[in-house]
């Protein structure tokens, strides 16, 4: 295949003898990370000191925001990097369903954990039930306040028609919440034009920004008023350094916000972003689609293999094998230098990152998994 991507893999920092196909839970550092913290560290905070936060730092949230909107169909002012995925999902479950005078919140089946986890505690203080359904068979009604997706499955790797489950939403006017973990940085999203809700995501996979580097969060700008998000801290506030005794949020994305940004990490993503500067999301999506059938084709026929990844294009950029020693297989492959990993019960699973993992490491790891197996 010719990959108009190829020459991007020489902006990260990876040794070539390392297969590394796990950039779908914690993506690989892009060279210019190093070298930007090492000035951030020495320069803005060592020089800067407190002044630093009126020299951008405060603003880092919603100026990171907008270069992820660019990834995800948002226009400006409309995205804000904060907190953790699980953070910003009670700030969006939250505000989507207090108030509502409809009975329940409906969660895809198969989320990843702490989706589930936090509609439950937002069922519990918000009244509401919480009803698990097959992304299928999903049954919304006028009952429905508000329904939690995650666009690509984390077990699988099946993805989510974004544009006809909104628009089913909408159809009972119930407000849809999308979980774009595992899809951000994978294929071109269009939040705005689909008239999605509310949407959330990390930044620590495709989008390479480090290990628990901050989460970010889609208000559209017309929700922006109504957003009621429950975590009231200082930086949500419409003058923070009034210091002032009632809170009054900001008018725009940033009431979004809650506390301190961590800038260490913000500023990190910041420059791992960078290695996005004229890349087409179409091009990523064309090669991860390639990469992703050309290892399903490889390993389909091993023994004791069950491919359970959609084999159309409904699938994001991981292969999830399923096969009984899964556990002890991921092991083995790390042994070889084939970094995957293992989902319990019995799922090997293998993601692919178009910006750095090559064909050739495609037929690395197909070689190795067939040698143990
Ligand atoms: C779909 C999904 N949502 C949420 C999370 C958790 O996010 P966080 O640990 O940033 O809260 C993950 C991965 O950890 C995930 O895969
Ligand atoms: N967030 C993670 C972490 O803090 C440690 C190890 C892994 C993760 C992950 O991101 C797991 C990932 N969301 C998954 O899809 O399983």
């Amino acid at each position: 295949m010719n990959d108009p991507l190829a020459h991007v893999r020489a902006l990260f920092d990876l040794d070539d003898d390392v297969v590394y196909l796990d950039g779908n839970s914690l993506g690989a550092p892009p060279r210019a990370v190093a070298e930007r913290m090492a000035h951030v560290v020495r320069h803005q905070w060592g020089r800067r000191l407190i002044r630093g936060w009126s020299e951008g730092w405060w603003e880092a949230p919603q100026r990171v925001g907008d270069r992820i909107g660019r990834l995800v169909g948002a226009a400006p002012g409309q995205v804000v990097v904060a907190d953790s995925t699980s953070v910003n999902l009670f700030k969006a479950l939250m505000a989507a369903a207090r108030g509502s005078d409809r009975a329940e919140i409906v969660v895809d089946a198969g989320t990843f954990p702490t989706d589930g986890y936090l509609a439950r505690s937002v069922a519990e203080l918000t009244g509401l039930a919480l009803r698990s359904a097959p992304p299928d068979r999903l049954e919304l009604t006028e009952r429905t306040a508000v329904v939690l997706l995650n666009h690509v499955d984390y077990r699988t790797g099946r993805l989510l028609d974004m544009a006809a489950l909104t628009e089913r939403a909408h159809a009972v006017g119930a407000k849809v919440v999308w979980d774009l973990c595992h899809s951000v940085g994978v294929l071109p999203i269009e939040l705005d034009a689909l008239g999605v809700d509310l949407a959330v995501g990390c930044t620590y996979k495709f989008l390479n920004g480090g290990p628990g580097s901050p989460a970010f969060l889609y208000v559209p700008t017309a929700a922006q008023p109504s957003f009621e998000q429950p975590l009231t801290g200082w930086n949500g506030h419409r003058e923070p350094f009034a210091m002032a005794e009632d809170y009054r949020p900001d008018p725009g994305v940033a009431r979004a916000r809650v506390g301190t940004p961590d800038i260490l990490s913000l500023l990190a993503l910041d420059a791992a972003l960078d290695v996005w500067d004229g890349v087409a999301l179409a091009d990523v999506r064309a090669k991860g689609l390639a990469l992703t059938a050309h290892f399903m084709a490889l390993v389909e026929d091993l023994s004791g293999i069950e491919v359970i990844t959609p084999r159309d294009e409904w699938r994001g950029h991981q292969v999830s094998l399923r096969h009984p020693e899964a556990r002890r297989l991921t092991g083995e492959l790390a042994d070889r230098q084939v970094i995957g990993d293992h989902r319990p019960p019995d799922v090997l699973r293998f993601g692919f990152a178009p910006l750095y993992n090559t064909f050739d490491e495609t037929e690395r790891a197909a070689t190795t998994l067939a040698k143990l197996l």
